[in-house]
């Protein structure tokens, strides 16, 4: 098994244990019961390079990243750094994030909030609602097209904004015809941990004007911004660029003024 396939192998377990816990009708009426969404396209298209800032402790590929004793504070700093977006991860086994993390940077920041988390299932959807969530990531590599379409559909249906990851140009051609209007380019393969950033460059000029085109992956600092801005980044998600610095309001901000600055090349 590869990497991908060991965490969903351990995500399933984890949704087995939570669907017994709590039946999906009590989470159906929690969701419809949370604040409405904000609007993450609008977020991530505003002009200039966004940028998604993460909540992330652990990774298979780096171990253990940061000591993060209160998600909420973290978030804040990117918030005031100038991110758009708050990417939260929630799985438990790998990455050391949780539900109650959601629940944490969700009550304290007036930005969007990204579940970051490997979802295969409308119960994970509606969970992602029901904890406040706007944006909801899709990995096209751990669905197939039915399921990539339906949860997609459903997304959308509550109002949220999804975030369909590619890593190869068929994965992009599945998410285009699922209908994403905003896709995230990960410069990591998901089966072999390697990053390579060239990836969004390959890829991004094949995806439409009107789609948002996030790079994920591998933005250690302000080059790596404006390398990706320069192939049609309209936004950067960020993990362990931000998460391991000594200040993260400073190095969200540091890349935000990248973004923005005219001198940032990018494509006709
Ligand atoms: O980060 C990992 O090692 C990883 C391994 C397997 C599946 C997903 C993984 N990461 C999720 C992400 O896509 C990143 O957290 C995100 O793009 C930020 O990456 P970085 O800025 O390089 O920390």
């Amino acid at each position: 098994m590869n990497v991908l396939e060991q965490i969903i192998t351990e995500v399933r377990v984890d949704l087995e244990r939570r669907q017994t816990e709590t039946p999906i009708e009590v989470i159906r009426e929690r969701a419809e019961a949370a604040r409405p969404p904000l609007d993450g396209y609008a977020a991530l298209s505003g002009g200039g390079v966004s940028v998604i800032a993460e909540v992330k402790r652990a990774s298979p590929s780096k171990g253990a990243l940061a000591e993060i004793p209160d998600p909420a504070v973290l978030a804040a700093e990117y918030a005031a750094g100038g991110a758009s977006v708050i990417s939260v991860l929630t799985e438990q086994s790998y990455f050391k994030g949780s539900l109650d993390d959601l629940d944490a940077v969700r009550a304290k920041v007036q930005i969007p909030v990204l579940r970051k988390d490997f979802v295969v299932s409308p119960y994970q959807v509606l969970e992602a609602r029901a904890h406040g969530a706007d944006l909801v990531l899709l990995i096209v590599a751990a669905l197939d097209q039915d399921t990539l379409v339906s949860l997609h559909e459903r997304i959308e249906g509550l109002g949220m904004t999804a975030l369909v990851e590619v890593h190869t140009e068929y994965e992009a051609d599945r998410a285009m015809r699922a209908g994403a209007k905003v896709i995230g380019v990960n410069a990591r393969d998901l089966t072999t941990l390697q990053v390579d950033r060239s990836v969004f460059e390959r890829i991004a000029p094949g995806l439409p004007r009107d789609v948002v085109k996030v790079a994920e992956s591998g933005v250690r600092g302000t080059r790596d911004l404006i390398r990706y801005a320069s192939a049609g980044a309209d936004a950067v998600l960020v993990g362990e660029g931000v998460v391991k610095q000594k200040s993260p309001r400073d190095a969200v901000r540091e890349l935000v003024t990248a973004g923005s600055h005219p001198a940032t090349p990018r494509p006709i």
